[in-house]
């Protein structure tokens, strides 16, 4: 395992109380990477690979092969970004791990898109608690490849550096359209449900759960129901917001926001686990197995 990550502070952040790393860009040790580093990055990536075959959006898997992305070794950030250079002008930068919120935004206004150096331990290998090098470069990069969704991507780091600026109110809302799209997003692609959602692909579990446990709801994206949205960071998802395309994802996050914000301030936010009146339900959840309270 390389060198351990060192931890600077401890920082509330939608990922609930987490050590916040230094915020510097940290070149990729991969000469320092151990075998079993490698064989924890071989593992996940093939059972994620196998089990997303009909269950990721199709520009998952065909993005990932695009830009060679293979379970043989952890992929070097240089050999990805010659890929990313070529067709969405995105950047993987190294860094320690959770960065301060406006260094994140500013970073993805910038399309530079922060990856962790480190991979988790294969005591690890099914949960941990904040985002490593796998969740980061397999759930996430392949669709910066995609030229909507790098779009969209840009679009929110700018939004929210507007929304640091505007006040904590709309950065939580501003979070819960991150959380319901770029982490937990579902897609309508073949008639059927597919995820685009990296904490949904990073995930063996949630892979499975997302798309056919029966105790979820599955609401139709709508931008402010959405934003009211609280979420939980220690369970499954109750909510999954399901779109119809990244065209539509883009078009609907395109008006300014700050009359947006000014409408939600006045009205309360929808508990993770509720169906609101207005919903474009697909499919409402038993609730089965939900916890209560944690709602962020
Ligand atoms: C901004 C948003 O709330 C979110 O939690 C951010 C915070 N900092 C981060 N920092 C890194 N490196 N990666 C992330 O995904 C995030 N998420
Ligand atoms: N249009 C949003 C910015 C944004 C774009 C795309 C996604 C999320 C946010 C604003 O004015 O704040
Ligand atoms: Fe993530």
């Amino acid at each position: 395992m390389a060198a351990t990550p060192k931890r600077v502070e401890h920082q509330l952040t939608d990922k609930g109380y987490v050590p916040v790393y230094a915020t510097g860009i940290v070149e990729q040790p991969w000469n320092d990477y151990s075998e079993t580093d490698h064989a924890v990055w071989a593992q996940l990536f093939a059972r994620q690979n196998e089990l997303l075959v009909g269950r990721a959006c199709d520009e998952f898997l065909a993005n990932q092969r695009r830009m060679g992305m293979t379970a043989e070794r952890i992929p070097k950030f240089s050999e990805l970004n010659a890929a990313l250079a070529r067709t969405t002008g995105w950047e993987i930068i190294g860094v320690e791990g959770l960065l301060p919120e406006l260094d994140f935004f500013e970073h993805l206004a910038n399309r530079r898109f922060p990856v962790t150096w480190w991979i988790r331990t294969p005591e690890q290998l099914d949960y941990l608690s904040e985002p490593d090098l796998f969740h980061d470069l397999y759930g996430h990069v392949p669709l910066l490849m995609e030229p909507v969704f790098a779009d969209y991507m840009a679009a929110y780091g700018r939004g929210g550096v507007k929304a640091h600026g505007i006040g904590p109110e709309a950065l939580t809302n501003l979070t819960r359209l991150y959380w319901y799209t770029v982490e937990f997003g579902l897609i309508r692609q073949h008639g059927d449900l597919r995820i685009y959602g990296a904490g949904v692909l990073s995930s063996k579990t949630e892979s499975i759960y997302s798309l056919e446990s029966a105790a979820p709801h599955r609401i139709g994206f709508d931008l402010e129901r959405v934003m009211r949205a609280q979420y939980r960071i220690d369970t499954f998802q109750k909510t999954y917001f399901v779109i119809d395309g990244f065209a539509e994802l883009m078009a609907a996050t395109e008006p300014d926001f700050t009359p947006i914000y000014a409408r939600l301030a006045g009205r309360p936010p929808i508990p993770a686990g509720e169906v609101g009146e207005g919903d474009a339900v697909i499919q409402r959840g038993t609730g089965e197995g939900f916890a209560e309270g944690g709602d962020v």
